[in-house]
């Protein structure tokens, strides 16, 4: 178990007593703090000879939000732009830590989300499936072995080799999506994946994540499609500006979130959607 703030547990006793949770995230906050440049009036420019200001903006993207994941739970994420889904993810995977609360994970967590965090755009396809695989906790053997496999099942060809700055965005996504189910994670994350590559590859992406519930602990599938959050999971939580509206089944989440969008469509402005 990986613990990303203080934890009352201790691995040892959680391995100790097989805890059937894959997953446990208690008040979780998080707050994104970014500097930047206020644009100064003209008058304000000249009477500081063209400085600018430095100004925090801060984004409270998730707010006090807890939930636990049993074992062999299969999470859909939904909500709206800006809901705070992929945060929730990189939280969960370890990439950006809480501002407040805890994240308690049972295993590994696959950290390279289908849209290509942490790809390396100057490198080969290839070379960005060795880093990623080297990145996920993998020995170089185990890389070296599993690589062409991994390589192969992208089917882009020749371009395996080429710098991954000549890809499209679903090219950048097969390579991302195939690193990820081939690490062999316990919790397996995938980020939008089944919105990226063309149809024939969504089947074959299907059929592997199909696979993968069976042999992982979890899978967490954040996806904008509520048809794959509804055919490939058997749980849902929705987000809504940083808070957590609703867990249930994934028919009744989607189904509520459905009648909240058109609510809110028509109420207020499609920018709240
Ligand atoms: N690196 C960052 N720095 C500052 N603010 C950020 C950063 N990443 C996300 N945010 C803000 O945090 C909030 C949640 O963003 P997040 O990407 O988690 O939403 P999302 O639900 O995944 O959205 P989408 O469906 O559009 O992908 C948004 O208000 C966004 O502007």
């Amino acid at each position: 178990m990986s613990s990303l703030s203080a934890s009352p547990e201790s691995p040892a006793a959680a391995a100790a007593t097989d805890p059937p949770y894959a997953v446990r995230v208690e008040n979780l906050s998080i707050t994104y703090r970014t500097t930047f440049e206020r644009k100064p009036t003209l008058k304000q420019a000249l009477v500081r000879f063209g400085r600018g200001q430095r100004a925090v903006r801060e984004v409270q993207a998730i707010k006090d939000v807890s939930f636990d994941v049993r074992t062999g739970t299969a999470m859909g994420i939904i909500g709206s732009n800006g809901a705070g889904k992929s945060t929730l993810m990189r939280a969960m995977a370890g990439i950006l830590p809480p501002t407040s609360g805890s994240i308690e994970v049972w295993g590994k967590a696959s950290t390279l989300l289908a849209l290509g965090v942490g790809f390396n755009k100057d490198l080969s396809g290839r070379e960005n499936i060795i880093l990623g695989g080297l990145a996920s906790g993998l020995s170089r053997k185990d890389v070296e072995e599993r690589a062409d496999d991994v390589a192969e099942w992208t089917e882009l060809g020749e371009f395996i080799d080429m710098p991954m700055r000549t890809y499209s965005s679903g090219m950048s996504a097969r390579v991302g999506f195939s690193v990820a189910v081939h690490m062999k994670p316990d919790i397996l994350m995938i980020d939008e994946a089944l919105s990226t590559g063309d149809a024939k590859f969504r089947e074959k992406a299907n059929a592997k994540m199909a696979e993968l519930r069976q042999s992982a602990r979890a899978m967490f599938l954040v996806s904008h499609g509520l048809g794959s959050i509804k055919e490939m999971c058997n749980e849902a939580i929705w987000l809504n500006k940083g808070e957590l509206m609703m867990r249930g089944e994934p028919d009744e989440v989607v189904n509520a979130y459905m009648r909240f969008v058109k609510v809110k469509r028509t109420a207020v402005t499609d920018e709240d959607i």
